[in-house]
């Protein structure tokens, strides 16, 4: 769903993007320094702290979408710096949940959910688009959806039910992307 958004918010992103190389930033300094801010998140989770937690996951996950931008914008994209972007997504997903489920703000049992269903929905895609099936960016809770519910539930100190949310939606996105794939693959 947000990823339609990119054409929309391709201009202040690159003008963004070209501040960072101003700045001498390179794009996988750029992932390095959202997954270094994520982590902070996830111990101001753990903290408990979460309107705090929220607003640096929020300026980390801004990141993610910056590096990418920067390396288009600078001609520096590359097969690494892609795998490392989608590498450290995993990671953050875990360590944003892990940091709210040890924090005692939601049940382990339905943050493990949510880590497994988020989990799925990623790998889905990249099983499905290495079998040939094209971009398999479908589903009502792609990550940039995910990482809007947890912040905004953070925001106001009610991140349990951005968690519950993402552990139901996750799942969903899941079969979406199970059914687009068999289409595709037939
Ligand atoms: C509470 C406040 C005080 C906090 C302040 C923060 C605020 C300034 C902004 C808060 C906005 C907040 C809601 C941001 C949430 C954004 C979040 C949902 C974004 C999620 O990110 C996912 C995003 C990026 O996905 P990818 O990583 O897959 O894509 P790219 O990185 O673009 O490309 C990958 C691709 O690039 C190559 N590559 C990458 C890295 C690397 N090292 N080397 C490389 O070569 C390689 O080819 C890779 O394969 O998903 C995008 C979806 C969509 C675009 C989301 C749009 C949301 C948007 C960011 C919202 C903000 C818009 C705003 C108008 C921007 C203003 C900028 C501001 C600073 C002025
Ligand atoms: O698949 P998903 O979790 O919705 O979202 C994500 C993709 O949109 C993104 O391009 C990729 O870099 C991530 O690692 C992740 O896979
Ligand atoms: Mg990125
Ligand atoms: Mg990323």
């Amino acid at each position: 769903m947000l990823s339609k958004l990119r054409p929309a918010v391709k201009e202040p992103l690159e003008r963004t993007a070209s501040y960072l190389a101003k700045i001498g930033l390179t794009p996988n300094q750029v992932t390095l320094l959202g997954f270094l801010l994520t982590l902070i998140a996830s111990y101001e989770f753990y903290l408990g702290n979460q309107i705090v937690a929220g607003t640096i996951m929020a300026i980390g996950s801004l990141l993610d979408a910056l590096d990418g931008a920067l390396a288009r914008a600078t001609g520096k994209v590359s097969r690494f710096g892609g795998f490392l972007d989608s590498t450290l997504d995993r990671l953050s997903d875990g360590a944003l949940l892990v940091g709210i489920a040890l924090g005692n703000l939601i049940d382990w049992r339905v943050a493990f959910l949510a880590l497994i269903g988020s989990y799925m929905v990623s790998y889905a895609r990249c099983r499905a688009e290495l079998a040939g099936s094209g971009t398999l960016a479908v589903g009502i809770a792609e990550r940039g959806e995910r990482l809007i519910i947890i912040m905004i539930f953070s925001l106001i100190n009610r991140v349990w039910i951005g968690v519950y949310l993402v552990a139901v939606l996750s799942w969903v996105t899941f079969i979406q992307r199970v059914y687009e794939a068999r289409k595709r693959l037939q």
